[in-house]
């Protein structure tokens, strides 16, 4: 289990990190989404001891990262651009990191076969795609076993076949007991992979809940009508406790789903031309909720006329 508590990392004047406080829990997948910048790199450093927090603590299974006798078996991570020898090949790769965790040399091969890369583990990792160096980080993340897997953004520069590969995994670590924190910050896939959410925002903490709840509570759905008499169906909708917005011959609906409309409809003798549900995509959801937090963002132009 991962804890982090009033986490704050400050770099000069710039509050990376403001008083976050989570728990990972272990036997699922913990999504760590947030826009550019929002911190999520920066927390994920911290707990793993790559950064030193300016203040709160974080902890992993009760202890700090740093603490641990043999890291690569407590905590197995892949974090965004990873120094790696180019000249070496990846198998000396692992089996280098292997050796300096007291990890038996078999492990290597158990998992450049887990993450696919048995044909191309002897060329220099220098020559890598952006997705092989991804593979490999994840080989090296799992290299030591660990009970807690940290991956930051590790679908960067996979193609769709490798996404759904990462998706696969981290739902299989999460199934065979361990802890998982997956940053990414792209929605629609943290939907997909994630049973639980942390959402973060210019280094607050917007979001904590499981990925049924922001969709429940975020992607907001609403029926919509065309009918000739709009007016009439408006009121009969109302009085049901609907909320109604008419637009010509054109009504939106809220509080009231599909089966309510159609029956209140066909009750009062209203005729219907089209009837439909419409949710905005989850993607939406999250623009929405990071809005006032997105670091570099385009002003959309009718932001700028209002
Ligand atoms: N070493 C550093 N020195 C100064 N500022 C930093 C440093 N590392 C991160 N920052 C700043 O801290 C904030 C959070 O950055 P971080 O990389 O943690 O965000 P992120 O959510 O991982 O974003 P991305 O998805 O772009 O990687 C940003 O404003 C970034 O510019």
């Amino acid at each position: 289990m991962i804890v982090a508590s009033r986490l704050t990392k400050r770099y000069g004047e710039r509050l990376a990190v403001d008083s976050v406080s989570f728990t990972v829990r272990p036997g699922r997948v913990t999504g760590f989404l947030g826009p550019n910048g929002a911190g999520k790199s920066t927390t994920m450093r911290m707990v793993i001891g790559l950064d030193r927090p300016t203040s709160g603590t974080v902890t992993v299974d009760g202890a700090r990262y740093a603490d641990s006798p043999a890291p690569l078996r407590a905590v197995g991570a892949l974090l965004e651009a990873r120094a790696l020898h180019p000249g070496r090949t990846a198998r000396a790769h692992l089996r280098w990191m292997a050796a300096s965790n007291a990890i038996p040399r078999a492990r290597v091969e158990e998992v450049l076969g887990l993450v696919g890369l048995e044909a191309v583990a002897d060329q220099r990792v220098g020559r890598f795609s952006l997705g092989m160096g991804q593979r490999l980080g994840i080989a090296a993340a799992l290299l030591g076993d660990p009970p807690v897997v940290v991956l930051d953004e590790p679908v960067n520069g996979l193609d769709p076949e490798g996404i759904r590969w990462v998706r696969t995994l981290a739902r299989d670590l999460a199934a065979e007991g361990r802890t998982v924190l997956v940053s990414s910050h792209l929605m629609a896939e943290m939907a997909l992979t994630a049973d639980h959410l942390v959402v973060i925002g210019r280094g607050r903490v917007l979001a904590d809940c499981s990925t049924a709840e922001f969709i429940a509570e975020h992607a907001a759905s609403f029926v919509t009508v065309r009918t000739p008499q709009p007016a009439q169906l408006a009121e009969l909708l109302r009085r049901s406790g609907a909320d109604v917005t008419c637009d010509g011959d054109e009504l939106r609906v809220q509080g009231a789903d599909t089966v309510t409309t159609g029956e209140l409809a066909a009750g009062a003798g209203v005729v219907l031309h089209e009837l439909g549900l419409v949710t905005s995509s989850l993607e939406e959801a999250f623009m929405t909720l990071t809005a006032g937090s997105v670091e570099y963002a385009a002003a959309r132009p009718a932001e700028v006329t209002r």
